[in-house]
């Protein structure tokens, strides 16, 4: 067995693996990512990359169809295989050349295959051929491999042949008919993706839509899937699906039966850690990694962890954040220089606790930072909350013909600052990064008065979403 040698080494060449490596090597370290699969990870290839490529032509169709003038010009149906087309290409079908080619470009080395650990800062690499290569860490090792999809012990349904959300993602047709199962994020968009494809969707969510969020962003979305023609059933369990022949049948608590062609299974996620070796470090195989902000594992002095493995918040931005913070942190301690680990410091990824922006490409979209009302309140804030609808906003009325959205301030009345902040309605993703400076920056609000949006932009909702609030007195 060969056996090498890296100051640190990766396990997991995902977005979120390969900018630890990347950071460490910045800092003057070496490094080694071992990947099992793609270089890339589930983002590139399964996740946020192909989904948001299956979402954004139907989402242009309808924002042009909102236009008088524009909409004369578009008859048309979405051309569904120049969509899936079009997705190939931001996967690079499923090969992953460009991302190695970065890699090595960048000064890391890469092993392929499965890794598991085989003691203390001590890696086994087996590839597909069973030849295995010993890896030591001189400082640190980083897990970053990822989660994957649950499937819930419902009767029947593993039997199924579900789909989770790597087929949903990389199908190379549209079904006719489509049941999904959950009422997270993966559910809400992939239901948006394939509605707008002409698939019959029926949507089956044990709790409410997009539960996480405030929620007016659940009823809203729910509202439009039912617009573009979906059935949206909430506050309904599965509880027996059957697969004979080519259907599925799905039956509910509430004595429904919906046939499809084809079940997706969207209900969260779990740890890739089973098959690890975690065993043989002191840890348990299948848990998730919690670790300090500077994305040390608990109870660790060289073991790190980032990304979906930590349940901080299973985002590939929030990971990225988490890689930056790891990888400089590990070449800091290594070399000996300045370690900048205070709240909001370098070498934290202190944001992950209340400050964690998301965009859910729902049509309309759900973009949210920091806070929820809720969660404001739980976590002992003194919350005033206050809303304002976007649509009355000169900006989004030019945008587009009866635009309509609302807008939630979330206000910690102690600090004055923004705690949180969330837009539901068309396009307003573009909103989020001034809601996350605010948060972030925790600006008074009476200096974001002097934060004048330009006119006519949906911007204004900033104004519209203060005056709401109230003027500062001097
Ligand atoms: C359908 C869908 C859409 C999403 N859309 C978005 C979005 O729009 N925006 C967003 O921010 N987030 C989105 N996410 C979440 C995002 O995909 C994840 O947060 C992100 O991919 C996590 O990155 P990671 O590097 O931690 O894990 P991964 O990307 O899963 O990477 C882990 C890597 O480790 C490898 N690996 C695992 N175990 C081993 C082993 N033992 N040996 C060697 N290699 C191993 C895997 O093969 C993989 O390449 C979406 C998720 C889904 C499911
Ligand atoms: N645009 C984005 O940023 C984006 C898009 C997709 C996914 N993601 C990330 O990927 C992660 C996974 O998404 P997800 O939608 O799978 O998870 P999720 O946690 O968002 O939603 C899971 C859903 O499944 C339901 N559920 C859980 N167990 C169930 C059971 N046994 N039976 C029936 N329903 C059950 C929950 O009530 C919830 O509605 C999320 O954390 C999300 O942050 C992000």
């Amino acid at each position: 067995m060969e056996t090498t040698e890296y100051d640190l080494i990766v396990l997991g060449a995902g977005a979120v693996g390969e900018n630890a490596a990347d950071r460490a090597v910045r800092g003057g370290l070496s490094a080694v990512l071992v990947e099992h699969e793609l270089v890339g990870g589930e983002c590139s290839y399964w996740a946020c990359m192909p989904s948001k490529a299956l979402l954004r032509p139907a989402q242009a169709l309808r924002a042009a169809q909102a236009v008088a003038g524009a909409a004369q010009a578009v008859t048309g149906t979405l051309d569904v295989q120049a969509v899936l087309e079009r997705r190939n290409s931001f996967t690079s079908n499923w090969k992953d050349d460009g991302q190695v080619e970065w890699v090595e470009g960048a000064g890391i080395s890469l092993v392929r295959g499965h890794a598991r650990f085989s003691g203390p800062k001590e890696v086994t690499v087996t590839d597909s051929d069973g030849t295995t290569t010993l890896l030591r860490a001189r400082h640190a090792v980083v897990v970053a491999t990822g989660s994957d999809p649950v499937v819930p012990d419902i009767d029947g349904l593993r039997e199924a042949n579900p789909w989770t959300s790597r087929e949903a993602t990389s199908a190379k047709s549209a079904p006719g008919r489509l049941a999904i199962i959950g009422g997270g994020v993966v559910a809400a968009e992939m239901a948006t993706a394939y509605a707008g494809f002409g698939t019959e969707v029926t949507l089956i969510s044990r709790g409410k839509l997009l539960s996480q969020q405030e929620p007016f962003a659940g009823e809203m979305v729910a509202d439009a899937l039912r617009d573009l023609g979906a059935t949206v059933l909430v506050d309904t369990n599965t509880t027996r699906v059957r697969r004979t022949g080519d259907e599925v049948v799905v039956e509910t608590s509430d004595g429904q039966t919906v046939t499809a062609d084809e079940v997706l299974v969207a209900t969260g996620r779990k740890p890739r850690t089973e098959d690890l070796g975690l065993e043989t470090i002191g840890l348990t195989p299948g848990d998730w990694l919690p670790t300090d902000d500077t994305m040390r594992v608990e109870g660790f002095d060289w073991l790190y962890a980032i990304g979906d493995v930590t349940k901080r918040a299973l985002l590939t931005h929030q990971g990225k954040y988490q890689a930056r913070a790891a990888g400089d942190v590990i070449a800091a301690r290594a070399t000996g220089s300045t370690v900048s680990d205070q709240p909001w410091g370098v070498h934290v990824a202190t944001a992950d606790h209340e400050a964690v922006p998301q965009v859910t490409f729902t049509d309309p979209e759900v973009a949210s930072v920091g806070l929820t009302d809720e969660a404001a309140r739980a976590a002992g804030y003194d919350v005033r909350t206050v809303d304002y609808e976007i649509g009355n906003v000169a900006g989004a009325s030019v945008r587009a013909d009866g635009y309509t959205g609302k807008a939630r301030m979330v206000v910690d009345e102690q600090r004055k600052v923004v705690l949180g902040a969330t837009f539901v309605g068309p396009e307003v993703s573009d909103l989020l990064q001034a809601a996350t400076f605010a948060v972030v920056g925790q600006i008074p609000l009476d200096r974001l008065w002097h934060a004048v949006p330009a006119y006519p932009t949906v911007n204004e909702i900033w104004l519209r979403l203060l005056e709401t609030y109230g003027r500062p007195t001097p």
